[in-house]
């Protein structure tokens, strides 16, 4: 059996072919590479039975051969393995030995052969930053109360303040635990899964460049000059992805006949992406070798002529570099925060209030990027290619993006209806919700209102509704506040599921109780910065305490110690941060905003269709809304009748009455009212909801419009029925303005379009409200102020600013239209100044039609307002 001479550092060692030789920091490995870009077990190296084999044993920085990251690689004598770095990490040389050495086989090599198995004299050399940091700090212990006790009373702060020892040598007021054994990363096992995914033909002939960037491919695809391959859906394409993120006929690939291979866009739904930037819709775009096309979840790179097609399983590696957050003013918020972890796992955050748990989440989501740093998704960079990547994170938020009013199974139909393309078919949407209840074991809950189920099963239809899209990464802010200990235990066994199966999730929590399910633990100290990563077992004994609570009070007590100092010190960061962190911080440069909206894979009008669906089967769905909305502008008809006026709204004998322009008042109270009440809470309440859809491609234009027609129909109808009980039992004149004989019609237009006008001021208020609660006295302060400029109360007309104020008024504008066709100059004259008539009251058709053009006006123009205060509550990167 051939032994391999392998040269690093200019030492050498001869590897033997009856055994595996471990490389990477750790101390106990057989070579050992001390940089702080190595991990601490990353790959090793052994006979296959056919040729060398080097495996990465899922490396935080990779393992590189000709510039390509590989994972499970046939290496010979000849071959050049990176470590950490594809052009500069510590660099591994081979070569045969003895007289069978192939070219590479190096007077160094065969000048100094080594064993392997000698070197553990020079390993201990190689790392010295692996021993226990003599001071290394440790928080403090309890002093006097034995381990079963919780921290005792603090003396002073000097004393107090958190000691410093190792994790291997705790305080003596622990020396009843054991000590624990530093952690061993797990990439271990999640390289080996990977490694076994592997196509046999990833690997090639020793020395073979690797065929893709990241990991090896999935498939590849030969293609000659001259032709085209089409990619999508359908079965009749060249390429068929059965991905429902990927349209019918997506793209295509020209191998034009002179050489050169192009990408073009089929008008596709989802877009197709080139280095993570979009192309334009039915664009093309020029591609070599160094660049990734991104269709769904595939993404294909060309080498030596083929195609090769790697797809996006969800197992996928995660990591953040530097990230550090600065608001107006410069003050820090996240502070260079570093992790990393391999595909598979479950992350938990936690840390006080106020440490910054919700800033990292939106950094991460690429909600709110940071200012400094990286977030990498499986080596590429999240933020520079968010447009392509976005579609691969699931975030669920605190509370439920889900309309509770409908079925489990209808709030998932109309999720997928969004964010599926628009050429999906029902039963393709169908399937898929099937398949996510079947996983979440929601079938039998399928068909009850989202009301009724426990706040578990709320969240766990939650975490369905985004996984309908497959995400690779899932987000979860405090999925189970409010929960009780079941339930709590419940979701995180659901989440470990999720990990499990191939996905990367991160849960914000406070609850401490379940993060033995976890992988890795990230906990935040006050002021935004990291105080421990690792794994959860160990993490109590870093700190020193025997309870979280006892932590976060040391956290409250001490807020001002330098906990990321002591996180930095640590052997912990040295195993399980340092190489992540060892790679410089970078500004952040976020392509153009253009480049980084969503794909909107349902086009406007058909958005608009499933939004006014959704929000008509959720009305409908609630039956005490449908009553309210009949009875209120009932009540507020009926109560208008009970005025007494025998003249009804014509002129009394001696031509003014009083009770025709208090019958106006009160029915345009009404719809003023009814209109705004039915709008007041509308965004405020689905505001998460919109949050989220925005963020996955909604128009927002779409979505208040779905808003403004369902609620306008509503409110329309509503003043409608005002104007019918109002009028309908009154004297009206003969004849009108504009409608001749349909008087009361004529004055039912201007009550229907103040509802309407002050439904859009309702959803104004929505709009701008933090919290549900104020959105009352705000109603009630509107309603009010209508009252005052009606101009029934007192003269407007003539009191200078007062009357211009009342210009902005509907109310004024609505009752000055139905003053019109009843003349009110007559029935309602100028108290104070008899001579002169209120021009916006004129009897004259043209007047009527500006009364109501300016109210229709109002109405539009407050429809701009909303869209722009919908703005604000957007993820950062969508407010354009
Ligand atoms: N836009 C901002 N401008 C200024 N300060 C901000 C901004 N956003 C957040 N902060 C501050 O940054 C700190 C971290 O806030 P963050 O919401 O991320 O904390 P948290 O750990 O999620 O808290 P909680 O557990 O209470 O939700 C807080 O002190 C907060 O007041």
């Amino acid at each position: 059996m051939p032994e391999l001479v392998l040269e690093l550092n200019g030492r050498t060692w001869t590897l033997d072919p009856s055994r595996s030789y471990a490389l990477g920091r750790d101390p106990g490995g057989d070579v050992v590479i001390d940089d702080a870009r190595v991990s601490w077990r990353h790959a090793t190296i052994s006979w296959g039975g056919r040729s060398w084999v080097i495996e990465d044993h899922g490396s935080t920085n990779g393992t590189f051969v000709q510039g390509h990251r590989v994972h499970h690689m046939e290496i010979g004598p000849g071959s050049a393995v990176y470590l950490g770095n594809a052009t500069d990490g510590p660099r591994l040389d081979l070569s045969g030995a003895g007289a069978g050495a192939g070219a590479g086989a190096g007077a160094g090599a065969m000048a100094a052969p080594q064993q392997a198995h000698q070197a553990p004299a020079h390993q201990a050399q190689q790392a010295p930053a692996q021993h226990p940091q003599p001071h290394a700090p440790q928080p403090h212990a309890p002093q006097s109360g034995g381990p079963g006790r919780p921290a005792p009373q603090q003396q002073s702060p000097q004393h107090h303040a958190p000691q410093q020892h190792t994790p291997q040598a705790p305080h003596q007021g622990w020396q009843q635990q054991p000590p624990q054994q530093p952690h061993v990363p797990q990439q271990q096992s999640h390289g080996q899964q990977f490694a076994a995914q592997q196509p046999p033909a990833a690997g090639g002939p020793a020395g073979a460049p690797p065929v893709y960037g990241d990991r090896s491919p999935t498939t590849f695809h030969q293609f000659a000059l001259g032709h085209v391959m089409r990619i999508g859906r359908a079965l009749e394409n060249e390429l068929v992805v059965s991905d429902l993120q990927v349209s019918r006929h997506h793209a295509e690939f020209h191998a034009t006949p002179d050489g050169r291979f192009e990408i073009r866009d089929l008008g596709s739904h989802n877009g197709t992406y080139v280095n993570g930037q979009p192309l334009p819709k039915s664009g093309t775009a020029q591609i070599g070798p160094s660049d990734i096309v991104g269709v769904g979840h595939s993404t294909f790179r060309l080498v030596d002529g083929r195609l090769e097609e790697f797809v996006d399983t969800g197992e996928v590696s995660f990591s953040a570099r530097h990230l550090t957050v600065t608001v107006d003013g410069g003050k820090q918020i996240l502070k260079d925060v570093s992790f990393g972890v391999p595909e598979k796992s479950l992350v938990a955050v936690i840390g006080p209030s106020g440490s910054g748990k919700s800033t990292l989440l939106k950094a991460l989501t690429g909600y709110r990027p940071a200012n400094q740093g990286d977030v990498l998704y499986d080596n590429r960079n999240l933020y520079k290619q968010f447009a392509e990547l976005r579609q691969r994170i699931g975030l669920v938020p605190q509370d439920d993006i889900l309309h509770k009013e409908l079925t489990v199974k209808k709030a998932l139909k109309y999720a997928a209806k969004l964010r599926f393309p628009a050429d999906t078919s029902e039963q393709e949407r169908e399937q898929r919700i099937n398949e996510v209840l079947g996983e979440l074991k929601l079938d039998i809950h399928k068909d009850k209102k989202v009301t009724s189920l426990s706040g578990g099963q709320r969240k766990r239809v939650s975490v369905a509704l985004e996984l309908l899209t497959k995400p690779s990464l899932i987000f979860l802010d405090e999925p189970t506040s409010g929960l009780d200990p079941g339930m709590d235990r419940d979701v995180m066994q659901l989440l470990r599921g999720l990990a499990d199966d191939g996905r990367t999730v991160l849960v914000v929590t406070h609850s401490v109780a379940e993060l033995a399910l976890c992988d890795k633990l990230l906990v935040m100290a006050p002021g935004g910065s990291v105080a421990y990563f690792g794994p959860p077992e160990e993490a109590l004994n870093f700190f020193g305490y025997s309870t979280w609570a006892d932590v976060f009070s040391s956290f409250e007590n001490y807020r001002d110690y330098d906990w990321a100092g002591r996180w930095k010190g640590s052997q912990h960061y040295q195993m399980y941060a340092a190489d992540i962190d060892a790679v410089a911080a970078q500004s952040v440069h976020m392509p153009p905003p253009q480049q980084m909206r969503p794909p909107k894979p349902q086009g406007w009008g058909s958005q608009l269709f499933t939004l006014i669906r959704r929000y008509v089967s959720v009305i409908v769905s609630d039956r005490g809304f449908l009553a309210l909305m009949v009875i209120l502008p009932a009540v507020l008809g009926v109560v208008s009748t009970l005025i007494n006026s025998d003249d009804g709204l014509n002129p009394g004998p001696r031509g003014p009455n009083g009770n025709a322009s208090t019958i106006l008042l009160i029915l345009a109270v009404g719809a003023c009212f009814a209109g705004a009440a039915n709008s007041v809470r509308e965004l405020i309440k689905e505001r998460v909801i919109y949050e989220r859809e925005r963020a996955t491609g909604l128009s927002r234009s779409a979505y208040l419009m779905s808003k403004v027609i369902v609620l306008g129909v509503i409110t329309v109808l509503q003043g409608a029925l005002i104007g019918a009980i109002g009028f309908g039992v009154r004297e009206v004149p003969d004849e009108g303005l504009i409608l001749g004989s349909s008087v009361k019609l004529e004055l039912a237009l201007p009550i229907m379009a103040l509802g309407f006008t002050s439904m859009m001021f309702g959803l104004i208020i929505s709009a701008l409200v933090r919290t549900a609660e104020k959105t009352m006295p705000l109603l009630v302060m509107f309603a009010i102020i209508q009252v005052v400029f009606t101009g029934c109360l007192f003269t407007l007309n003539g009191q200078v600013g007062v009357n211009q104020l009342s210009f902005l008024m509907p109310s004024r504008w609505a009752v000055a239209a139905a003053g019109t066709t009843v003349d009110l100059n007559v029935l309602f004259p100028n108290q104070d100044d008899p001579g002169t008539t209120d021009p916006l009251w004129d009897h004259d058709a043209g007047m009527w039609l500006l009364d109501m053009g300016v109210l229709v006006a109002i109405g539009v123009a407050l429809g701009f307002v909303v869209a722009r205060l919908l703005r604000r509550h957007e993820p950062e990167v969508m407010r354009k």
